[in-house]
């Protein structure tokens, strides 16, 4: 469910949760159990000790978490101002970790125009408004969910606490506010927490909030991970076209016709170039 200073607490599925320490051979073998992973333990009294960490379907770095059906990245329609090149990169961490990525706009009582215009740049996904003050859009969050797992990722004091609230009213996660000065998440969440939802059958992974992340992609290899620039770039000249400079680029082309977000374009060329600079 969750680790805290060397200490894992593991649910046996039955409602006991254990806190375990993890074999002194997994250090040796660099590994680490995350949240999301499915162990095996021995309950000893008063604690435990998970002595096998089963094979992970996938598991991501930023945020950390194993064995996830489902990204949820959270968007802020109005404060925190949306990082949307954070956004971009978290989804082509989902792209290429083979993860649905299904995003969420929160907060669209503060900002629906907004909302809408973050929504726009985002067709090929996955989109679900929602607001956890309103709930709006909890619902429909559930039925997306509904015996799967997901974990959610996203900037500090976006909503995530507050969406997983609002999905099992008995939780009581504590939610933070924005810093007055620099208008930024406190980071109220502390470390990645796999929580049961059982009005839908679904494990769910809480996880703090973060500004910075790369996605330690190359150049060459990113734009594969832009699913709406994916038919475009069959017809670009160079099939190595990274749609940057190249000439007769179908990306670039379906840019101008208004068929990809320009924006998503731009940020994808800020993303490349700053790899370049690396
Ligand atoms: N107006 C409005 N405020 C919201 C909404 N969702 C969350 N908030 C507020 O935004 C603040 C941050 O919410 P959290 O749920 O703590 O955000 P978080 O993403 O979990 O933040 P970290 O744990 O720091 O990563 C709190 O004051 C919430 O009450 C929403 O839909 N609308
Ligand atoms: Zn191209």
């Amino acid at each position: 469910m969750k680790g805290i200073g060397g200490f894992y607490y593991v649910s046996d599925g039955k409602g006991n949760v254990f806190e375990c320490k993890a074999r002194g051979r997994f250090r040796r073998e660099g590994l680490k159990p995350m949240t999301g992973d499915l162990v095996e333990f021995e309950a000893l009294r008063g604690g435990g000790s998970i002595e096998e960490i089963l094979p992970r379907r996938n598991a991501l770095v930023r945020p950390m978490a194993a064995n996830i059906d489902k990204l949820l990245l959270v968007l802020s329609a109005g404060k925190p101002a949306p990082d949307l090149i954070l956004a971009d990169k978290l989804l082509i961490q989902a792209e290429k970790n083979k993860i649905e990525p299904v995003i969420l706009i929160n907060k669209t009582d503060m900002d629906r125009i907004q909302a809408e215009a973050i929504r726009r740049q985002y067709a090929c996904y996955a989109v679900l408004l929602t607001s956890a003050r309103t709930n709006e859009g909890i619902g429909p969050l559930k039925e997306i969910l509904r015996g799967k797992s997901a974990c959610f990722a996203g900037q500090s004091a976006v909503g995530k606490s507050s969406l997983l609230n609002r999905l099992d009213p008995a939780l009581t996660l504590e939610t933070g506010g924005l810093s007055k000065k620099t208008a930024r998440g406190r980071h109220t969440t502390r470390q990645a927490e796999l929580f049961y939802i059982a009005d839908c059958d679904a494990y769910i992974i809480d996880t703090p909030g973060f500004s910075m992340f790369e996605t330690g992609l190359d150049k060459s290899e990113t734009a594969v991970y832009y699913p709406e620039f994916r038919i475009a770039a069959q017809a670009c000249r160079f099939a190595s076209c990274r749609h940057d400079k190249e000439p007769d680029c179908a990306v670039k082309a379906a840019v101008e016709r208004g068929d990809i977000p320009r924006e998503r374009y731009e940020r994808y060329i800020r993303i490349i170039h700053s790899l370049e600079e690396k």
